[in-house]
């Protein structure tokens, strides 16, 4: 048995007459509990990797566990461990709600007398309290999506996937769904999702992967991903100073703070050669995280008599290292 939650090793998927592998010797790991994103533009191989993961796809070679045991070797007993929401819904659109949970409930051997209570309590968590009577044909793209995660939740899984849980949605679905994954990641479930959303995978995972055809570019947390693009995170500030000092001077001094790697005036505020108590915008471009920096740009200011004041973080996004690993933008 593995101890993680989710692991794929060396994994591969070959579809037949493919000239290409759709995933081409994968390798990640994910802990009990953590949140994981997959991000990557579509072709990725994202939706590949989840349904070998899920036993929906046989992989052309490699390992992948879910909920520690081995898809290949005992995938009925993966399937108890794993709930799947799917990019497009397969619920049974001439049956309720409730039958659909429930059917699902039957199909995973959920004991018969725990299967109304149970999808009356996840219909009631899920928003649904009152629509659980009603046919699924009459409900719209966000409501089916929160009964595929009830449906997804039915059986108690360790491990759920999300494939891209929030394409196609409107912004206020969207917010709950990612309410939703939040509340999972509290109560303990692991959640693996598919996203080439670039905040989504920001906003809800602890871990992103990036992909790109079938191979992991780059692993971390988003803050550590984004600190891989070194110097691209910037601070811009408005810097006062004394009679004493000058614009000029002040740029000096922040350029030869440690981890600045450049400091430039920002737009016309007179002649910062001249002295005279005024005021200068400063953009400084930097090798770590910009919030690190405020502080000792601050207490420099005030060494000489001066003051911060504006501050504006600039962080590189994930969307920046994206672009930075493939030269392409993720859309
Ligand atoms: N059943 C299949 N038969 C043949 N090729 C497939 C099949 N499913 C996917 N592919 C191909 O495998 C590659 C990876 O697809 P996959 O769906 O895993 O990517 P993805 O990152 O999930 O993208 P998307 O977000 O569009 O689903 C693509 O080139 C796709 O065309």
């Amino acid at each position: 048995m593995s101890t993680a939650a989710v692991e794929v090793r060396d994994l591969v998927k070959r579809y037949p007459k493919r000239p290409v592998n759709a995933v081409d010797g994968l390798s990640f790991a994910v802990a009990p509990g953590e949140v994981f994103g997959l991000l990557g533009p579509n072709g990725a191989g994202k939706t590949t990797t989840i349904g070998v993961l899920t036993t929906r796809v046989v992989p052309t070679s490699g390992v992948a566990r879910t909920g520690g045991v081995d898809v290949a070797a005992d995938p009925a007993g993966a399937r108890m461990r794993l709930g799947v929401v799917p990019q497009r819904s397969n619920l049974d659109r001439s049956l309720t709600a409730r039958q659909n949970l429930v059917f699902h409930a039957a199909y995973h051997g959920v004991p018969r007398e725990e299967r109304a209570a149970r999808a009356d309590a996840l219909l009631e968590q899920l928003g649904l309290g009152d629509r659980g009577g009603d046919k699924v044909d009459s409900y719209s793209g966000g409501l089916a999506q929160r009964l595929l995660i009830a449906r997804a939740l039915m059986h108690s899984p360790q491990v759920l996937f999300l494939d891209e849980p929030s394409t196609g949605l409107d912004p206020q679905a969207r917010l709950f769904v990612w309410d939703q994954v939040r509340s999972l990641r509290e109560s303990g479930v692991t959640v693996v999702l598919t996203t080439h959303d670039m905040e989504e995978a920001a906003q809800l995972s602890d871990r992103v992967g990036i992909v790109d055809h079938g191979k992991l570019l780059a692993l971390g947390t988003p803050a550590e991903l984004t600190r891989t693009l070194q110097g691209r995170g910037t601070l811009d500030l408005t810097a006062s100073y004394t009679e004493r000092d000058t614009g000029a001077g002040v740029v000096a001094a922040l350029a030869g703070l440690e981890g600045v790697q450049r400091a430039e005036p920002v737009g016309a505020s007179g002649d910062q050669d001249a002295p005279g108590p005024g005021q200068v915008r400063v953009r400084l471009a930097l090798d770590g995280e910009p919030a690190a920096a405020v502080a000792p740009v601050s207490t420099l200011l005030a060494a000489r008599g001066g003051r911060l004041g504006a501050v504006d973080l600039g962080e590189p996004s994930l969307q920046d290292v994206f672009i930075h690993l493939t030269g392409r933008d993720l859309r």
